[in-house]
């Protein structure tokens, strides 16, 4: 109950928060198959960058390919941008040691070593569709002997609504 002169209930938590930023960054991408979005935030809670998968710049969303067989020069594989990297190569303020990171999906191996190498301590991911790929398996690999925490997300499927 509402009570007189007292903090308003039912606001977002830090976790919401920022894994929803993560998910409205992902809501950007032009990736028919997978949008994943990014949120770099520092120790107290400040977000200092944000990312999401897509062609670097110059590379034409409507010319490079977005598809996902084929000849490996056909596909996006090649050519996209994870939303890990892009958050952390987005970031213009100097050091990012001792970060968080809100991913909505678990960052492969390419994104590991940038995650550990920015200094990035902790992870909260959303999804592991890829746990069981060489890739998801080398990235945790890698994260565990670096010691970068990850957990993931628990979601409390709060419906967050907001008209643009
Ligand atoms: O960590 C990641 N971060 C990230 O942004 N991505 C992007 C690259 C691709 O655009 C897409 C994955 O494509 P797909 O699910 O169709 O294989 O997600 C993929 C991963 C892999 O885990
Ligand atoms: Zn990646």
């Amino acid at each position: 109950m509402d009570k007189k002169g007292q903090k308003r209930q039912g606001y977002l938590s830090w976790d919401e928060y920022f894994m929803g930023v993560a998910m409205l960054s992902g809501m950007r991408s032009k990736d028919p198959h997978s949008q994943v979005g990014a949120c770099i935030v520092s120790e107290d809670n400040k977000i200092l960058s944000m990312g999401y998968n897509g062609f670097p710049k110059g590379c034409s969303d409507d010319e490079f390919p977005w598809g996902r067989e084929g000849d490996p020069l056909d596909t996006k594989y090649l050519y996209v941008t994870h939303s890990e990297l892009n958050a952390i190569l987005n970031y213009r303020g100097g050091s990012l040691e001792g970060a968080k990171l809100y991913v909505s999906l678990f960052p492969c191996n390419e994104c590991a070593k940038a995650i550990i190498q920015a200094g990035i301590k902790t992870i909260v991911y959303d999804c592991d569709k890829y746990a069981d790929t060489p890739s998801v398996i080398a990235s945790k690999k890698m994260l565990d002997a670096a010691g970068v925490r990850y957990y993931k997300y628990n979601r409390t499927d709060r419906e967050i609504t907001i008209k643009v």
